[in-house]
């Protein structure tokens, strides 16, 4: 299977935002990606704590994404979006998977939340603003157990233990990783989820300045279970693409197997 990252720099406006989106997915499509993923929040990042007008899971956000799915030919993760909440406060920022066929295949909300005091580089308190999502979810993309999950997950090793013990091959992580974290924490993080669930890990970041005053690190990249950057986006609005071969994946958890060595639950 061949995936693409797509980087995006979303701002406050969400047309703009799915125009970008669409045209980095047609050229997904172009050459040849079976799966093109999003990073997190592709509606709207911006001033404010949340999106001016959340909707729910076949509000006009997916629509978007389904019909540009069926057009296109191509599984589309559509990153992230904020979803109607529970209560006037709160959204919940999720993940709509679909299918060549435009159909809903799968979603995800994002279970851990970014509340996160930095002095003077990191102000930011997500769960004022978005509720936590309760699942868990390895969701079927053309045939291949792909684990979900979106940004600040990315910290919680016992998340990718979860799916991997659920069956999953693939796991994919949407994100918009702060500049400050991100450049010493993001390859790290995502090279050992994958060498540690022996799992291929497909992450697609936000890049670049957001406002009023955010700034993401960028670098999607696609990894394999060995733990070898497979492709990496340069600091653009761009996509970056890789094969998937799970053959290899197999191989790998055969002459390896410390999946299958564990003593704990
Ligand atoms: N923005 C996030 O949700 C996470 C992040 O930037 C970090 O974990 O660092």
């Amino acid at each position: 299977m061949r995936v693409a990252v797509c980087q995006l720099n979303s701002r406050d406006d969400r047309d703009h935002n799915l125009g970008v989106a669409r045209g980095l997915l047609e050229r997904a499509a172009a050459v040849g990606a079976d799966l093109a993923v999003l990073p997190e929040y592709v509606d709207y990042l911006g001033p404010g704590k949340t999106a001016p007008k959340p909707e729910p899971i076949d509000g006009e956000f997916a629509q978007f994404f389904a019909r540009t799915a069926r057009e296109l030919g191509l599984w589309v993760h559509a990153g992230s979006f904020h979803e109607v909440g529970p209560d006037d406060e709160h959204t919940y920022n999720t993940t709509l998977v679909f299918s060549p066929g435009g159909e809903l295949a799968a979603t995800y909300r994002k279970i851990h939340l970014y509340d996160v005091e930095i002095a003077g580089r990191v102000s930011y308190q997500e769960s004022r603003s978005v509720s936590p999502g309760e699942r868990t979810v390895v969701a079927d993309i053309a045939g291949i157990p792909t684990g979900l999950s979106i940004c600040y997950d990315l910290r919680f090793p016992e998340l990718y233990r979860r799916l991997a013990i659920d069956g999953a091959r693939v796991l994919v992580v949407p994100a918009a990783f702060m500049m400050h974290t991100g450049r010493d924490h993001w390859e790290v993080l995502l090279r050992a989820r994958a060498i540690e669930n022996q799992c291929y890990v497909v992450a697609a970041g936000q890049i670049g300045d957001h406002e009023p005053s955010r700034t993401c690190f960028g670098r999607s990249m696609v990894i394999d279970p060995w733990g070898t950057v497979l492709a990496q986006a340069p600091d653009d609005v761009t996509i970056a693409t890789a094969e998937l071969d799970l053959a290899r994946l197999e191989k790998i958890r055969e002459e390896l197997p410390s999946l299958a060595n564990r003593r704990l639950p």
